[in-house]
């Protein structure tokens, strides 16, 4: 019978060594694995960044999300999944684990150009999805900038993810999350415990959307640098939303096609769930 201490020091040993992996992340080289053609391809309707881009502007502009606070938990050093966000909340926090990844965001938000992707045809796509002219994607550049209040320290693991007062107290109205939970768990009860915890920063009624890899069982963060991924299937994500107090909206899944299959993961499909805490 394992006792309280020795489960405590288990989860202790597998979270210092999950944040091992990620030492020698790299957010340049991950972000022209994942972030340009052909899986950033927005000539193709089958590219896997049009599709992500498209939920999420589906997920946004429905009525049932209606501003304030959006959080983005585990950024990484992208912006993509907050470009529809930011035209319906009035502040944004953007999250992440490694300070590499948030000096990649500041960069950007602080100076035209200082970042390791161009995210313009980002911007000029999700106008586009908007309705308003590809020239607009300056403004949008303008509107993320000025929406976008911090870039904050966050674990997953911690049953406080932030540190305390960094959000307003009945909490966040919304959460965007993407590929982060299942590639920073052991298994698929951290996976469950981070989706919990991550749940205590969203008030009662709020949203989550959420983009997670399925059948991933690594992924590599930069030259050299493989990072264990817990590998999920669509029952396993309702399973783990249920059990953490979430109620399921919807979940569209998307199939890599075998040319989306570059060699920097083993991912077979992706999920997108739109959720609301109970
Ligand atoms: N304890 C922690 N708490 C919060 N965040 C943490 C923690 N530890 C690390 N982090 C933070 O979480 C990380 C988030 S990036 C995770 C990448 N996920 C896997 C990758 C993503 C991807 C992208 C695109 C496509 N596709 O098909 O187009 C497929 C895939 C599948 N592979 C990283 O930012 C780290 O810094």
């Amino acid at each position: 019978m394992e006792t309280k201490a020795v489960k405590e020091k288990s989860l202790e040993d597998g979270r210092a060594a999950m944040a091992a992996c990620y030492q020698g992340f790299d957010p340049a080289a991950y972000l022209q694995y994942n972030y340009t053609p052909p899986r950033a391809d927005f000539c193709r309707r089958d590219s896997i960044v049009p599709w992500k881009l498209g939920c999420l502007h589906r997920a946004f502009t429905e009525e049932d999300i209606t501003g304030g606070v959006l959080v983005d938990v585990g950024s990484g050093p992208t912006l993509y999944q907050v470009l529809s966000g930011c035209e319906v909340f009035e502040r944004l926090v953007l999250t992440d684990f490694l300070e590499v990844n948030r000096r990649e965001l500041r960069g950007w938000l602080q100076e035209q150009g200082k970042s390791s992707l161009d995210w313009t045809p980002y911007l000029q796509h999700v106008c586009k999805l908007e309705g308003r002219g590809v020239s607009a994607w300056s403004e949008k550049a303008a509107r993320l900038r000025a929406v976008v209040s911090d870039v904050l320290p966050i674990d997953v693991h911690c049953p406080q993810p932030l540190a305390p007062g960094a959000l307003p107290s009945p909490g966040a109205d919304c959460l965007v999350s993407s590929f982060c939970l299942e590639s920073v768990s052991a298994d698929l009860e951290a996976f469950t415990r981070a989706l919990g915890h991550i749940g205590g920063l969203l008030r009662p009624g709020g949203h989550l959307l959420l983009i997670g890899a399925l059948g991933e069982s690594f992924y590599l963060g930069g030259p050299g640098v493989q990072i264990p991924v817990v590998p999920l299937d669509e029952a396993q994500v309702c399973g783990s939303l249920r059990e953490s107090g979430y109620t399921l909206i919807r979940m569209e899944v998307y199939t890599l096609p075998p040319d989306m299959r570059v060699g920097v993961d083993d991912v077979s499909g992706i999920f997108f769930v739109k959720a609301r805490k109970d």
